[in-house]
Formats: structure tokens, C-alpha cells, sequence
């Protein structure tokens, strides 16, 4: 029998299960983040993020080859079981729990560079929150994304922050609230790995001192809706603008169901990088024994 010491954290409502197994001994299942997960015979939770260090999985030693700063991975896994790329609020709670549990210890104002599967993420430690640069995004295909509670199919823009994310504006609040996302939306094509998808609407006013404002319901791959997703926000705000045009701002308020996310674009030399700042929550912890 394993018995896991565990902490229970949330960034706007997307809530993971967190873990510390810095060596890699900890045999995580598929079965076993199912089993975390499940709200009713488990702890639940959308996801588990084990902090491992990146020297005792072979993704992270890959990354410490070219990166050797990045001591810690973050090995996040989705409820159903799968392991993803990448998690923005995620990555930002993985932060805050790794300095609450003393494994770091960075000054405010300190940047984190963390391992993931989608390569390093740098976050900063900030007074009122954690920012967390996503990198370069990518421009993905168009889909035709259908849900319940839509009458017709509507254009999906495909954007890849590290994770893949398919984006569709809907006319107006009512549409957004009428939304079933108990119902998994399709898209055509589909894609191989399977992607999140975003709803978003304007919010009212939607331009307020320079920052775009708008709403977004998703639902996340591997796990259903959820009340937040940081790289969904994220994608949502680089779509809005790329329909959007030129004169769409660089700084955006993405209000989700469990609160409000900021994201930001900004030029570096290597091309256009998009950041993610947020609140990260640690809320209880304790034991499992694991099946
Ligand atoms: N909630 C996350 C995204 C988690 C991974 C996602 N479900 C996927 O499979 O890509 C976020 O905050 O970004």
C-alpha cells in the first residue's frame, strides 16, 4: 500500500491535487490520477501535478540538457488520466506549493524556470500573484466546433500555447450561458491529439484603460468543463485579437466561472511571446492511500 501526503490547491477554481516525489518512486498510474481525481471516491480534483525533479523523469533530464537551471518538472496529468504539455493556472499553484513546501526558495520578484512537457516555463513571483511566460504561441487550423446549445457549428480558430487549444466566438452572454458543456463540443477535423475548447464572448465595456475585456467558458481535454483554464485564457485572448485586427490591445482580462486571469502579450527576440498571471490557492492538505 502507498500512502501519498498530499495538498489540495486551486488557481480561479481549476483545482489540482499536488504531490511531492522528488526521486521518481511514486508509481502514478493512469488508474491512480483517475482515482485522485474522482470527487466522489477520491479527493477530486481536474488534474494532479507531481513535483519531481527534472533529473528523475526522462522528460526533464531531457530539458536539463539545454537548460540545466530547470531543477524542477511539472509532471501534470489530466482527471481522466493523461498526461498534458502544459497547464497555466497549474503551473502557477506547482509554484506556490513548491515554495510553501520550502523545495524553493526564490526572492520576490525572482523568475522560476520550471520544467513541463511543452519545454521550460519561466514564472515570476510577484506581490500580488505569479505570472508565468507561456512562450511562443502558434497559430493552429480552422475547425468547425459543435456543442450543445448552439443551433448551428461555428468557426474554431486552432491556437497552440504549449497545449493545443481550438477557440470559438459566440455572439453574446446568452449563447455563452446557454452553452451544455456537461456534452463533450466537437470539432472538424478532429484533431489527432485532441484539443481544449474555449468559448468567448466581449465583455461589457470590453476596452477599459488600454486592456481588452472578455468572458470564456471551456472545456478542457482530459477532464470536462472546468471553472478556468490558464493556457485556454490565454488562447481565447490571442484569438479574439487575431480576428480582432491591429488595433486590439496587448493586455487582456479574461474573466472564467471561478474568476479573472490577465494575459499579456509581448515582443522578445526570438518573436512574440504571451504571459499568464493569476491567483494560486493551496487550500488543505493530508493522506491517501493509494489503490
Ligand atoms: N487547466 C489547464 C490546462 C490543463 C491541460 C489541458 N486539459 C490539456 O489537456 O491540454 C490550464 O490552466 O492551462
Amino acid at each position: 500500500m502507498t500512502t501519498l501526503a498530499f495538498t489540495k490547491g486551486h488557481g480561479t477554481g481549476n483545482d489540482f491535487v499536488l504531490f511531492t516525489d522528488p526521486d521518481g518512486e511514486v508509481d502514478l498510474t493512469p488508474e491512480r490520477v483517475r482515482f485522485l481525481c474522482d470527487r466522489r471516491f477520491g479527493i477530486g480534483a481536474d488534474g494532479v501535478i507531481r513535483a519531481v525533479r527534472s533529473r528523475s523523469i526522462p522528460e526533464g533530464a531531457a530539458i536539463l540538457e539545454t537548460e540545466p537551471e530547470a531543477e524542477w518538472f511539472m509532471d501534470y496529468w489530466n482527471a481522466d488520466g493523461t498526461v498534458a504539455e502544459m497547464c497555466g493556472n497549474g503551473v502557477r499553484v506547482y509554484t506556490h506549493y513548491l515554495i510553501s513546501e520550502g523545495l524553493v526558495a526564490p526572492e520576490r520578484s525572482d523568475t522560476l524556470p520550471l520544467g513541463t512537457r511543452a519545454g521550460v516555463r519561466d514564472v515570476l513571483i510577484g506581490a500580488a500573484g505569479y505570472t508565468v511566460d507561456l512562450g511562443r504561441w502558434r497559430l493552429g487550423k480552422e475547425r468547425l466546433v459543435q456543442a450543445s446549445g448552439l443551433e448551428v457549428a461555428r468557426p474554431g480558430l486552432g491556437i497552440e500555447v504549449g497545449n493545443p487549444h481550438v477557440v470559438t466566438v459566440l455572439a453574446d452572454e446568452s449563447e455563452l450561458e446557454g452553452l451544455n458543456l456537461v456534452a463533450e463540443p466537437t470539432l472538424d477535423p478532429a484533431p489527432a491529439d485532441g484539443a481544449n475548447a474555449e468559448f468567448v464572448v466581449p465583455a461589457e465595456p470590453f476596452l477599459v484603460n488600454g486592456v481588452a475585456h472578455i468572458r470564456m467558458r471551456v472545456f478542457e481535454r482530459g477532464v470536462g468543463e472546468t471553472l478556468s483554464c490558464g493556457t485556454g485564457a490565454a488562447a481565447s485572448a490571442l484569438a479574439f485579437r487575431h480576428w480582432g485586427g491591429d488595433q486590439m490591445p496587448h493586455s487582456w482580462s479574461v474573466a472564467v466561472p471561478g474568476g479573472k486571469l490577465g494575459v499579456r502579450m509581448f515582443a522578445t527576440e526570438e518573436g512574440e511571446h504571451v504571459s499568464l498571471s493569476g491567483p494560486a490557492e493551496l487550500v488543505y492538505s493530508g493522506t491517501i492511500d493509494l489503490p
